[in-house]
């Protein structure tokens, strides 16, 4: 694969670099944007870092804080974009949580989404092996906010092998049982429902024969989030860790919202969590 990211901007960042991308992507068939902070020196290890509904490759960088232990820790920060750009869908934005940056990091099957909206292969076929490439071949990790954690815990659990630690915060936990989920996943799969439990962080739980991540799944949420009892459901994965005996960390926090003040406010733990995976 030949790989030749356009430098959009490169700034100096914790004495490292803090850098936005763009190339044309063969799997979405359009140019795709993504973000890198590299820490200085030689990095232990890359995590991928997926952001929500609404968000796009500088979300997690300007809003997460994450820079400043990430150089400490000797970590590369890969965040991609969150659905394609450009494609002039007829209703492709009329809803923030359908669409335009609306990927829910899937391929979806059907008209008029399929030839475009196609973030599973993107971020895990395209961008996170020539990113690996790019950096040595470094030990990955993956975390994910909101939509992002939706996307960590699934595409972690349909890619077995391809990350050495998980850890999401404020996740949508069961894509088919939520209304976010409930209007994207027949859109972008069509009705049979099994191809909803795929990309459903719950069900694939379920369906695992040992647990995963024996080491353990880190999970933060906010108790006065908007979101938490209708979209977020972090009490049905919970319940799928505990039936396949996979070990989670789930942390509640009285008063802390859905936003990236609260990302902000637990990222240094996560962070940490993954630099002891990536040795
Ligand atoms: N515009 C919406 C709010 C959208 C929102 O809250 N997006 C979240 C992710 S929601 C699930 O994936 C987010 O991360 N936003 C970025 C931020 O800076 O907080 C509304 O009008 O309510």
């Amino acid at each position: 694969m030949s790989w030749n990211p356009e430098v959009i901007g490169e700034y100096r960042c914790f004495g490292g670099v803090q850098g936005y991308y763009r190339h044309a992507s063969r799997a979405v068939g359009l140019p795709m944007q993504y973000s890198l902070y590299r820490p200085p020196g030689t990095p232990r290890g890359l995590l991928l870092c997926l952001a929500g509904l609404t968000c796009s490759e500088e979300t997690f960088p300007i809003k997460a804080g994450a820079q400043r232990l990430a150089s400490a820790l000797g970590l590369a920060l890969l965040s991609p974009d969150t659905s394609p750009r450009g494609t002039n869908i007829p209703g492709q934005a009329d809803d923030w949580g359908f669409g335009v940056a609306a990927g829910f990091y899937l391929d979806a099957t059907q008209a008029p989404w399929a030839p475009h909206w196609r973030m599973e292969s993107h971020v895990m076929q395209e961008l996170l092996p020539a990113v690996q490439a790019q950096l040595g071949g470094l030990p990955t990790s993956i975390l994910g906010h909101s939509m992002g954690g939706h996307g960590a815990l699934t595409l972690a659990q349909r890619h077995p092998g391809s990350f050495q630690s998980l850890s999401v915060i404020a996740p949508i936990s069961a894509l088919s049982q939520c209304p976010w989920g409930q209007k994207a996943l027949p859109a972008y799969l069509g009705a049979d429902e099994a191809q909803w439990a795929a990309h459903d962080a719950s069900a694939l739980m379920r369906a695992q024969s040992a647990p995963p991540f024996p080491a353990g799944i880190l999970m933060d949420q906010g108790e006065a989030d908007q979101f938490l009892s209708d979209q977020l459901k972090p009490e049905l994965f919970e319940a799928a860790c505990a039936a396949v005996g996979q070990p989670l960390t789930l942390r509640r926090h009285a008063g802390y919202g859905h936003g990236y003040y609260f990302v902000s406010t637990v990222i240094d733990d996560h962070l940490r969590h993954h630099a002891a995976a990536l040795g």
